[in-house]
């Protein structure tokens, strides 16, 4: 299986588990993702919805290079990204509240992935970043969105996704997009940021987050993400794209 699923004391852990692969989503892990969103809006006892990646070299490096360079037209890439793109959406529009345990590298969709949560927990010393473009290509999942309406300052946004690069777990915390950051056990720091929260009912979190929901309707967050989506999907046929991704992958099979 490509993904860990564990409900426990209304914390509900999903684990990437595709460590050779840095934790890169393919079609059954999106899978996954759409089984806990099911799961949590038909149930009443997940309080909690942590989201991390197997091993301490990757929280998740985005899109499978080796899946999805099998997609060569618009319409074929927008097939994908709209699959995920719709799924993200779902986690980032829960009734709890949502965590990034962000145990290695976050970058491409795997930005995107951490971004989509209400917090990000990063580990010290990891770099995370939407290097999408070092592909020629936008976020393609909604993650652009999302961390233009995230409330960091909107320099600091627009900056990250042009540079295109990574930034490390202090400068993540700087620009306010690592709410915090931890240096040794990932369960304690979890265990420490929502010690208070659990003392709150459930019904409390709902209503707080209806409200999220609410300011993003407003903002007609969900056409905005299918827009990103499209303008993704629109570059994917690029030669940029494709020569990026082949480099990528002839490096791999060297
Ligand atoms: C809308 C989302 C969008 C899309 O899907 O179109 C994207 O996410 S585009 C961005 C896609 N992701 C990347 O370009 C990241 C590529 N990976 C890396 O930069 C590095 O692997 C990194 C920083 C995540 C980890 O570096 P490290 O040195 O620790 O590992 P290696 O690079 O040696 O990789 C180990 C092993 O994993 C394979 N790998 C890593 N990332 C991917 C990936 N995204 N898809 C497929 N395979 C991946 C890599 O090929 C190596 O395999 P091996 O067989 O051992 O050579």
């Amino acid at each position: 299986m490509t993904y860990k699923i564990d409900l426990t004391d209304g914390v509900l852990t999903f684990t990437i588990d595709r460590e050779d692969k840095r934790n890169a989503i393919n079609d059954e892990v999106m899978n996954g993702f759409k089984e806990i969103v099911t799961y949590i809006n038909e149930h009443n006892d997940v309080r909690f919805l942590i989201i991390t990646g197997t091993g301490e070299k990757a929280f998740c490096s985005g899109g499978d290079l080796s899946e999805f360079h099998k997609l060569q037209t618009e319409q074929e890439a927008f097939g994908m990204l709209s699959k995920m793109g719709k799924i993200l959406y779902d986690i980032a529009t829960l009734p709890v509240p949502t965590i990034a345990l962000v145990n290695g590298a976050a970058v491409g969709g795997g930005c995107e992935i951490a971004t989509a949560c209400d917090f990000r927990l990063v580990k010290r010393g990891v770099k995370c970043g939407f290097i999408q473009g070092t592909l020629g290509i936008t976020s393609g999942w909604g993650g652009g969105t999302y961390l233009i309406e995230s409330g960091i300052k909107q320099d600091f946004a627009l900056k990250m996704l042009v540079d295109s690069s990574t930034y490390d777990s202090d400068k993540l915390l700087e620009i306010g997009w690592a709410t915090r950051v931890f240096e040794h056990s990932q369960e304690q720091a979890l265990e420490d940021f929502i010690v208070n929260m659990k003392k709150i009912h459930p019904s409390v979190h709902h209503a707080y987050k209806e409200m999220k929901l609410r300011s993003w309707k407003e903002k007609n967050m969900f056409e905005r993400v299918m827009e990103e989506i499209k303008l993704c999907a629109k570059l994917w046929e690029s030669d940029a794209h494709n020569e990026a991704v082949n480099n990528f992958l002839n490096k791999s099979n060297k």
